[in-house]
Order: structure tokens, then C-alpha cells, then sequence
């Protein structure tokens, strides 16, 4: 397993969806309900796939997703791929956040498959996350496999959490970024960075 994953902890085994529906079956009898009845028969089987589908980044290797797909080339603008939906977990209340990503690099002498970043952005997203580790494991893989002259990245996200439950604040958007190389050091560059995908921007 290549350590682009970086979660040091990084559960790679399939999750046993027999044992997730007998927890799940405990959990909504203590909640009151009745397992048995019919809408509720295959629920824990569903709830069971539904989180092995949403926790599917953990088995993901980013080797496999890249493919192979970095290129030798001489472009050295910037190249931005910005409004890649998402949908993740958050890790204190497994209640989902979703919103948008915004990416962006210079190359320096390689360039990636453009397919390949939002599928970066799906190996990290689809895990028990916070927006913030997010953000950055994003960067730092472009960072990593590129090795470019900068990466920037712009995360927005609402967090259910924060809506249907807790302080329930309906509209509240959060913002995170992660900014490496020319993007930290030169504040022209991640101005325009910041203005091309302004628009896009809440
Ligand atoms: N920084 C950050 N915080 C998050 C994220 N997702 C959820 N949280 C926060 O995690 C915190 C957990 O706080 P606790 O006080 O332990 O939990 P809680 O009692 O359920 O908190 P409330 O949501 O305020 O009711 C809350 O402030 C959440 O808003 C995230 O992606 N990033
Ligand atoms: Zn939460």
C-alpha cells in the first residue's frame, strides 16, 4: 500500500456487513423501533452497504487511482479544476458533509489525468473526516506525485451536523484551504488562484 494515503491507521479489510446489520438491527431497537416490521426488514443490510460505499476511500490506494497517468510536458500555467462535488462523513457525528472542491497546480515538467483529481478527491472524501484533514491530504498528494511548482486547494462544505442538529444553522457554509509551494509564498499567485474561482464561491 503506498503511503498516499496517509492515514496511519488505514483500515484496508473489507468490512463484514453481517456483523455492521446485527449492529445496526441492536441500534434501532434501541431506538424504539421494531426490526421486524417490513419497512425495516433489510435496513440494517441496507445501512451496512450504504456505509461500506461511504467509507470506500479507506480501501482505496492511490497508486491504483493514478494509473499511471502523470505526464512529462512543458506546460507550466496554471491548471485549475474547480466545482468537484464531494460528500463525505464527519468523524464526530458520521453525519454527512458535502459542497465543492477547488484545485489547482502549476506543473513542473509533469501533469496529471484530470480525471485523476477528482478521483483524489473521492479517495479522501468517501472517510470519517474533518474538512480540514481533508483539505490537506488532498494538497499533499498533489504535492507528492507532481512534485509542481505550487498546489492550492479550496474546500466549502455543509456540514449536516451544524443544520439539522446542534447549533442548526441552516445557511453556514465553512471554508478551508491548503496552499503549498508558490501558492504559500507569493501572494499574487494565490490571488488569482482565489479570483478565478471567485465566481464559483458562495
Ligand atoms: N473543525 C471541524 N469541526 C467539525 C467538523 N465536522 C464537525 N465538526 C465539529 O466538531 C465539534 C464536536 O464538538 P462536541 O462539543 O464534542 O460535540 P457536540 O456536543 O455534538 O457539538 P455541537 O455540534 O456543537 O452540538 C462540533 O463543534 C462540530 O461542529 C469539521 O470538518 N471540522
Ligand atoms: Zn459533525
Amino acid at each position: 500500500m503506498a503511503d498516499g494515503n496517509r492515514d496511519e491507521k488505514l483500515v484496508i479489510t473489507k468490512p463484514d456487513i453481517e456483523k455492521i446489520s446485527g449492529l445496526i438491527k441492536e441500534l434501532l431497537i434501541e431506538l424504539g423501533e421494531d426490526p421486524n416490521r417490513e419497512g425495516l426488514k433489510k435496513t440494517p443490510v441496507r445501512v451496512a452497504k450504504a456505509f461500506e460505499y461511504l467509507t470506500k476511500g479507506y480501501r482505496e490506494d492511490i497508486e491504483k487511482v493514478l494509473n499511471g497517468a502523470i505526464f512529462t510536458e512543458k506546460y507550466n500555467e496554471m491548471v485549475i479544476v474547480k466545482n468537484i462535488d464531494f460528500f463525505s462523513l464527519c468523524e464526530h457525528h458520521l453525519l454527512p458533509f458535502y459542497g465543492k472542491v477547488h484545485i489547482a497546480y502549476i506543473p513542473n515538467g509533469k501533469i496529471v489525468g484530470l480525471s485523476k483529481i477528482p478521483r483524489i478527491v473521492e479517495v479522501f472524501s468517501r472517510r470519517l473526516q474533518v474538512q480540514e484533514r481533508l483539505t490537506q491530504q488532498i494538497a499533499d498528494v498533489l504535492n507528492e506525485y507532481l512534485n509542481p511548482k505550487g498546489v492550492a486547494v479550496v474546500i466549502e462544505a455543509r456540514h449536516l451536523c451544524m443544520i439539522m442538529r446542534g447549533v442548526e444553522k441552516q445557511n453556514s457554509v465553512a471554508t478551508t484551504s491548503a496552499m503549498h509551494g508558490i501558492f504559500a509564498e507569493d501572494v499574487k499567485t494565490r490571488n488569482e488562484f482565489m479570483h478565478l474561482i471567485s465566481q464559483d464561491l458562495t
